[in-house]
């Protein structure tokens, strides 16, 4: 076991891969970056270190096992390369955990098979995490390789939110059910949240709305997550970039039995092609503010159709909760966008939500209230660190293991009966 105190996070996607490199001591980020466009004639690196410029590298990466090499190059000319002695663990960001993985987990063979069993129900997302994983086992193969669950977080809703209304044999035999995604984002924004108020995460109330490209709300009640959008598969709920998220069921039967599309075309469809894209040609919110500004009719619909899906989500989880002390954004439209965010709270002062537009426009990293004092409902923005919280909890689960080895060892040598290793496979 490594003394190393420094954590690799990746987060692999379809075609990108972030990385961030953070020493647990001090929580310092030593690195970070993105690889983009994975696959494609024309890719990029843009690789930020911890001091100076941040640079980019435009080439070719022609798929995942390239893209992380190129990231292991450009860290060893820093001297933090993979290969150092100061690394405790790999963590990677795992979007579908199933029923089975609720805890950071550490890799194994069997819990890689497990994580490609479940590709069917995260197909935009799994396929990348396990090639991310395969390419830093083969990189290190003597570290921890911990996965973090974007379905973990999730995992305390109640049955009756969980559940799908649909016949239950068949619901068990399949698994199907509600499951969650983006859990690492609402844990971590929840709890940020409640020491911005400086108020224990054990009391308090938060709507926490996670938009980035993907993008989904949850209702968290001191500290667990007791309703989300996203479902089965990171499908259901918010409109987002390029999925539709909420949709008659009827929709498939009808398109499938009169429209003559296929289940494959129809996936697509509703995954790729549909959301923002879907409604106007464009998935980047700054594109269709700028379009809507001009007068373009279909980004109009698709702005105000975004909009009103986030509005009856606020609403439910306000239902839910019964009472809300915050309702945060978070991600790159939460973050970015003072116009969604005015548009998804106006008119809710009655429900004791209100924003005050010049706090509301200001623009910086830290995460800030934009509600006025007297509000009773704070409305936050807070930026969201999937990559911290992976790296936190990969990093408390290595430390774990290997105390409870040293104990084991130790009571093994006094005779005592040794404790079981706890691994959470
Ligand atoms: N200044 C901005 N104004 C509005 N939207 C923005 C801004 N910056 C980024 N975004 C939106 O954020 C989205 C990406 O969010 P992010 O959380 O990085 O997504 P993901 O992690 O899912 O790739 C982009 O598609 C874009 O629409
Ligand atoms: C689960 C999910 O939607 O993730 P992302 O936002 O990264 O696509
Ligand atoms: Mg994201």
């Amino acid at each position: 076991m490594s003394e190393g105190t420094r954590v690799l996070v990746l987060n692999a996607g379809s075609s990108s891969v972030k990385y961030q490199l953070i020493d647990m001591l001090d929580g310092a980020h030593l690195a970070s970056g993105l690889v983009e466009r994975i696959g494609e004639p024309s890719g990029r690196l843009v690789h930020t270190p911890h001091t100076g410029e941040r640079h980019e590298t435009v080439q070719a990466f022609p798929d995942h096992s390239a893209a992380l090499k190129a990231v292991a190059e450009e860290l060893a000319a820093e001297g933090l390369g993979l290969d150092s002695p100061e690394l405790a663990a790999i963590g990677h960001r795992v979007v579908h955990g199933g029923m089975r993985f609720t805890e950071p987990t550490v890799i194994t063979d069997e819990v890689l098979r497990e994580i490609r069993r479940l590709i069917p129900v995260a197909p935009l997302h799994n396929p990348a995490n396990i090639t991310g994983i395969e390419v830093a086992r083969t990189l290190r193969p003597d570290l921890p390789q911990v996965a973090v669950f974007d379905t973990a977080f999730h995992a305390s809703m109640p049955e009756y939110a969980a559940r799908y209304a649909i016949d239950k044999a068949v619901a068990d035999e399949h698994r199907v059910r509600r499951y969650g995604f983006h859990g690492t984002s609402h844990q971590y924004v929840s709890r940020a949240t409640a020491r911005l108020l400086g108020r224990d995460p054990a009391e308090v109330n938060v709507i926490v709305l996670h938009l980035g490209n993907g993008a989904s709300a949850s209702a968290v009640s001191g500290g667990r997550c007791v309703d989300t959008s996203m479902g089965l598969t990171p499908l259901e709920g918010l409109v987002m970039g390029t999925r539709s998220g909420d949709i008659d069921a009827g929709v498939v039967f009808h398109l499938h039995r009169v429209g003559g599309l296929s289940i494959d075309e129809i996936d697509d469809l509703l995954n790729r092609r549909s959301g923002l894209r879907g409604l106007c040609g464009d998935n980047d919110m700054r594109e269709i503010m700028r379009r809507a500004e001009e007068g373009d009719a279909d980004a109009g619909l698709a702005f105000d159709s975004y909009i009103h899906r986030l509005r009856k989500y606020i609403g439910g989880y306000y239902a839910v909760l019964g009472r809300v002390d915050a309702i945060v954004f978070t991600a790159g439209v939460g973050e970015n966008a003072a116009a969604v965010r005015a548009a998804a709270t106006a008119g809710l002062e009655e429900l004791g939500i209100e924003v005050d537009p010049e706090l509301n426009s200001v623009r910086t990293g830290e995460p800030r209230i934009i509600s006025p004092e007297y509000a009773r409902v704070a409305v936050a923005v807070v930026p969201t660190d999937e990559e911290l919280e992976i790296a936190r909890q990969a990093f408390a689960l290595v430390h774990r293991q290997q105390r409870e080895r040293e104990e084991s060892g130790a009571s093994k040598e006094s005779g005592a009966p040794a404790k079981s290793s706890g691994s959470t496979d």
